[in-house]
Parts: C-alpha cells; structure tokens; sequence
C-alpha cells in the first residue's frame, strides 16, 4: 500500500483518538481499550467524561466476556481537554459527533488541522457522503467513512468508504486497520447513501414506519415479525442465501421465477425494481458463490444448525435480562 510518508502500520497502532463519546463514541472507546489501544477522548459536553466513563464501565462485562487484548484496561482512557489536544498524538482517529452536515464539515477540518500528517481520520457518520464532509479539510486524501454498528463494542460490521478527495491508501490503510482493530470490514469502492446496511434497515424502517402510521401493524407486532421470523436466519445467512433456499432445489433461480412477480404487488411502499436478466443472472450467480460448493441439503443443515443455536442463546440471554 502506498501510504503517505509518516503513515504509521495499521499493525503497529497504539494510540488513537475518539471524538465526540456519546452512544457511538463511548461504544468505540470501549471497543478499543478492550482491544488494547491507548485511547484519548474529547467531547465539549460539560458532563462528558462522567458519561463516557459510565458507558465504559457499563460495557466492560461484555467486552471481558468476549475476551480481552493483551494489556487492555479502563485506565488506559485519557480525557483531553481540547480537541488538539486529543488528537495530537494520535495514531488514528474516529469522529462520532452528532449527525449534522455542517457539524461534521467544520469538525472534520478541524480535525484535520490538528492530526498529525499521515495519520488517517474515519467518520462514523450513518449515512453522509465524505465527498459532502471532505470539502473544507486542507488534506481530505485521509478521510474515510467507517460506519459502526450499536454498540461497536459488539457488533463487528464497519463499512469503510471514501470520498472523491480520499486517496486508494487511506481506504485501505483504514479497512486493514479496523480488522487488526477486531471489525468485520466490509470496503465499499463507491459511495451510496445510507452504505450498505442503513440502506437494507432503513427500507424495513420505512415501511415499519408506514406500518404503524397507517395502524396496520403495532411496534410490537413489527419487532416480533423479525425477532420470531427472519431475524432468526439472519445471523447465518443474510437475506440473500435465505431467499436462495426459499427456491428450494432450484434454488435462487426458481426463487425470482416464482416470486418474481410479486415484486410488483403493493406489498412495499418503495418503487420495485426492475427485474431485468441481468440483475436476475446476478443475484443467482452471488448465491451460488455464497453457497461455496455446498448443496441445499447441506446448507438446510447449517442454516438449521445455526437458527436452533441463535434460538437457544437468545433465551439464555433472555433469562438474564435485568
Ligand atoms: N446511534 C447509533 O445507533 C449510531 C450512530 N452513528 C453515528 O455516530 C455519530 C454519533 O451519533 P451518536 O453517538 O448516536 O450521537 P450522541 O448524541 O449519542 O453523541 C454525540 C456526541 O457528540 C458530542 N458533540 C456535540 N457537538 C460536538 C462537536 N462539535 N465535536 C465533537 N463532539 C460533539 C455530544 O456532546 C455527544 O456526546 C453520528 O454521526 C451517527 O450518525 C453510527 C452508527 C450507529
Ligand atoms: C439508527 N442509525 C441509522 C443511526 C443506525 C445505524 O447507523 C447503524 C446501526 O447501529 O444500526
């Protein structure tokens, strides 16, 4: 990877700076001490480093239980008390301010005035294009989106992009980055609103939304229809390989041959796309590539396996709810 001259390894990373600590910020900050990482935190709310470390403290059961890094501790957090102050010495740095367009343009220039040269800045903006938020930095070849998920303490998933100011080497730095970090990285190499996965939970959000406001459906009846139905599958397969095998032999292919239409049917209150050959040629090729070589029987098994193992964990973890 060609990296700008005092861009430090992505192995080699042990300090690093999170900027804004409220939901998302904490959950990073306790993401990466439990992961071993000096971390310094800034966040103008009067009352931030109570907060912050209230959040910490309350992860920590699970971060322990998930396994701590060599040399992790609550004591290697360090409040800043201005934001160059923070990111100073920083080896990375994450921003986790409220998600406001002008905010984020002024503190991201901000940042990036104050970070030292090389060092890469990452947004954990839910839906912002860097090419909106870059337009103010004097070195925006360093700013990458690298998308959480609540609470990134436990939730793998970070979908890194950048802008079209953003070099190739800073995407790349930051993807290898986040997975030596503990992520599951998903790099995307354009940008599209909403990335990948707010764009699939914001269509359920909306109709969800549509649901309720038209009294079709109660929250309740809307957080059941997952929790008891699709969300089970969910943890093993996504919605793709789910549907696969609702072709049954035939698999993806048989799938859009007989539901295909049904697209069409008011069920959604979003535009249907069209289901051309080609998009229907694709879909059918990716599943056959997630199936890697496994039969339908075989991925019955694994499917079935993992929703009675998902099933039984989530009673488990029912029984200790406080
Ligand atoms: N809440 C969620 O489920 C998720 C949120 N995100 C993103 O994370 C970012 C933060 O969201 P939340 O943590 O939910 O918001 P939050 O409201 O919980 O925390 C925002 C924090 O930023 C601080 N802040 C305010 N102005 C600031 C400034 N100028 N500079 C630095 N910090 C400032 C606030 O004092 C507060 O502690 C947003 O971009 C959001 O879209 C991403 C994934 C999930
Ligand atoms: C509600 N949200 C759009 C901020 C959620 C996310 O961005 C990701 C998540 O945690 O689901």
């Amino acid at each position: 990877m060609t990296t700008e001259k005092h861009t430090p390894s992505p192995g080699s990373v042990r300090r690093v700076a999170c900027v804004g600590a409220g939901v998302i910020g904490g959950g990073w900050v306790a993401h990466f001490l439990a992961r071993g990482y000096q971390v310094t935190a800034w966040d103008p709310a009067p009352d931030a480093e109570a907060k912050l470390r209230r959040l910490v403290d309350a992860a920590w059961p699970a971060v322990t239980e998930l396994g701590l890094a060599e040399g992790a501790s609550r004591d290697n957090l360090v409040l800043a008390p201005t934001l160059a102050d923070a990111v100073a010495d920083a080896e990375f740095v994450q921003e986790s301010a409220p998600e406001d367009l002008a905010l984020k343009r002024d503190l991201l220039a901000r940042i990036d005035a104050a970070t030292p040269p090389g060092v890469v800045i990452s947004s954990s903006t839910s839906g912002y294009a860097m090419t909106e938020m870059q337009v103010d930095c004097a070195h925006p070849q360093r700013l990458v989106v690298g998308h959480p998920f609540n609470p990134p303490y436990l939730i793998p998933l970070v979908e890194v992009v950048g802008g079209e100011r953003t070099e190739p080497w800073a995407v790349r730095w930051a993807s290898e980055f986040f997975e030596v970090a503990g992520k599951s990285v998903i790099t995307m190499d354009r940008e599209v609103p909403g990335f990948i996965a707010n764009r699939l939970q914001e269509a359920i959000w909306r109709e969800a939304l549509h649901m309720v406001a038209n009294g079709e459906a109660t929250v309740e009846q809307i957080d059941a229809s997952i929790t008891e139905g699709p969300g089970l599958r969910w943890p093993m397969f996504g919605p793709c390989l789910t549907f696969h095998l609702a072709g049954g032999e035939g698999g993806m292919a048989h799938m859009l041959d007989h539901f295909g239409p049904s697209l069409k049917s008011p069920w959604t209150r979003l535009e249907a796309p069209e289901l051309t050959s080609e998009l229907r040629d694709a879909m059918v090729r990716g599943c056959e590539e997630a199936a890697d070589g496994r039969s339908t029987a075989e991925l019955v098994a694994d499917r079935d396996r993992a929703v009675i193992a998902v099933m039984r964990a989530v009673d488990e973890a029912r029984k200790g709810r406080s």
